[in-house]
């Protein structure tokens, strides 16, 4: 990187965009170590997702179409994220973990760097660099954490700028995070009803269950209560329980003391304790190991943990939110399930409805996508065409409110200009709405019509009153003015 130094750092001070900025950070990555493959993941606002921001194989930047990385899945990247410590090895095949973030290529994979990269002193993101030869990486990586430090403060003040540059933007109400709403874009009934119960349990310390379908929102829902109660000061910690073998993640919650097993050289402190004061959120619940479950029971009931290999308890005060997407009563039925737990954890439920079930919702989170995105890569916001979104709505959103942030991610992507056409939209067919759903969808849409035209006549056809009376934004109704074909004469006396 030495030689090349003062071209990549010359680059990134010039960058005039996210994309530029992206593009030249995976450039030096790649010069600097002549890896085959350079991946840039970088955290989410929320810290809980990660997401591939772009990727550097044999000299070809691009920044990639599937954004959103579910790293879950991938144990090794989650070591490096949760222990900050990087990974070097020349023998990738030696590892036992799957490794899915790495592409198939006919050779096989034999060096491999994951580094964490750190922004004012919070880990931020991974740097991964791979390739099919023996490498020597070890004295490359603080030189990449130093450039990458840089490229981070280049990439706060830019979104910084962009934000002042197309300030003032005047959100449509729906969209804007209001405080009780809780940070969550939707104002349905359905959701509504979920702010309600939110709500109440905000400042009790009560265990929470999170339910609902894959991407409906659970983990959001989980740190919104955190971050609205009394609890916003201390840790929120995650933990997903289906990403881990089970002695992994024993020891990973309840932690160890030194000398419990091979391996450990130290004291553990474990993720209850870390979260003491303040909150654990346990994802996939429902797929943790049954003998862990009665463990978990033990620490709730008691309010204390012994960690593995010590004869010392220790009192705890967390509150626990648990998140699932099986029915945990099915689970209990089929005996993987405790009863006992299901009884503790679910104190105070919270189903979180699926899309298809949000009505109007769904108009304010594409805006917000899109809102995000746009600003994000720099780029000027999306228009979307009718036909984008009348293949959008007829859509059933299997993977819900991610599976749409993914989509228009994608399509955004994918579009030469701001213009959002059909054909930029990648959906299965197979999930389109059936005719059976579109003979529901016209009855839904004769009465929405009827419902429109009579609020715009008793209001003399002025939009902005009508609709403060439908609950909706202008932009909201003039898009359903367009959509279901009103033309001014119907509503005009
Ligand atoms: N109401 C909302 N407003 C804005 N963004 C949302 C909302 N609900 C979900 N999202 C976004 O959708 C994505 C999925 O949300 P989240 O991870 O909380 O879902 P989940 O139900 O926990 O998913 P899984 O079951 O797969 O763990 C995230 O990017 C989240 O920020």
């Amino acid at each position: 990187m030495d030689k090349l130094a003062a071209k990549y750092y010359a680059s990134l001070i010039e960058a005039s965009n996210v994309h530029s900025l992206v593009v030249c950070a995976l450039s030096a990555a790649a010069c600097a170590t002549s890896a085959s493959l350079v991946q840039l993941y970088l955290l989410d606002q929320d810290k809980t997702r990660l997401n591939l921001y772009g990727q550097c194989k044999d000299e070809h930047t691009c920044l990639t179409q599937d954004i959103s990385y579910d790293y879950y899945h991938d144990a090794l990247l989650q070591y490096c994220l949760t222990q900050n410590k990087p990974i070097i090895t020349n023998d990738v095949s030696s590892f036992s973990l799957e490794i899915n973030f790495l592409p198939q290529e006919n050779k096989s994979w034999r060096s491999l760097l994951v580094l964490p990269l750190l922004n004012r002193q919070q880990i931020d993101g991974l740097l991964v660099c791979a390739s099919f030869e023996a490498m020597d990486w070890d004295n490359k990586t603080a030189l990449l954490q130093d450039f990458y430090r840089l490229t981070f403060i280049q990439y706060t003040r830019l979104i910084a700028l962009q934000v002042k540059d197309t300030a003032p933007i005047k959100r449509d109400k729906e969209s804007v995070v209001t405080k009780e709403h809780y940070g969550l874009i939707g104002s349905s009934p359905a959701m509504k009803s979920v702010y309600s119960l939110m709500s109440k349990v905000l400042h009790t310390p009560f265990t929470v269950l999170v339910t609902g379908e894959t991407g409906t929102g659970k983990e959001l829902v989980a740190k919104a209560i955190h971050h609205y109660s009394i609890r916003k000061n201390k840790a929120f910690v995650v933990q997903n329980c289906a990403s881990m073998p089970e002695t992994l993640l024993e020891s990973e919650l309840f932690g160890y003391s030194k000398g419990a097993f091979t391996g450990a050289d130290k004291d553990h402190l474990g993720l209850l304790r870390e979260a003491d004061g303040g909150t654990l959120f346990l994802d996939e619940i429902g797929d943790m190991p049954i003998v862990l479950q009665a463990k978990l029971l033990r620490v709730l009931q008691e309010g204390e943990v012994r960690p593995l290999g010590s004869n010392k308890t220790f009192k705890i005060d967390v509150r626990v939110i648990a998140a699932t997407h099986r029915n945990l009563l099915d689970e209990i039925k089929k005996g993987n399930f405790r009863e006992d737990l299901y009884y503790r954890l679910a104190k105070f439920p919270i189903e979180l409805p699926p899309l298809r079930d949000r009505g109007d919702d769904i108009l304010a989170l594409v805006d917000f996508f899109i809102d995000n995105t746009c600003q994000f890569l720099g780029r000027k916001k999306s228009i979307i065409s009718q036909c984008f979104m009348d293949k959008l709505l007829s859509y059933s959103f299997p993977g819900n409110i991610r599976e749409l942030k993914g989509l228009l991610e994608r399509a955004i992507l994918l579009a030469d200009d701001e213009q959002l056409e059909a054909q930029h939209l990648h959906v299965s067919p197979d999930r389109q709405l059936t005719t059976k759903d579109n003979s529901l969808k016209d009855s839904v849409a004769d009465y929405e019509r009827e419902h429109l035209v009579k609020s715009l006549r008793d209001h003399q056809g002025n939009q902005t009153k009508t609709a403060k009376q439908l609950g909706i934004s202008r932009r909201t109704l003039v898009y359903k003015i367009q959509r279901l074909n009103i033309s001014k004469e119907e509503f005009s006396n």
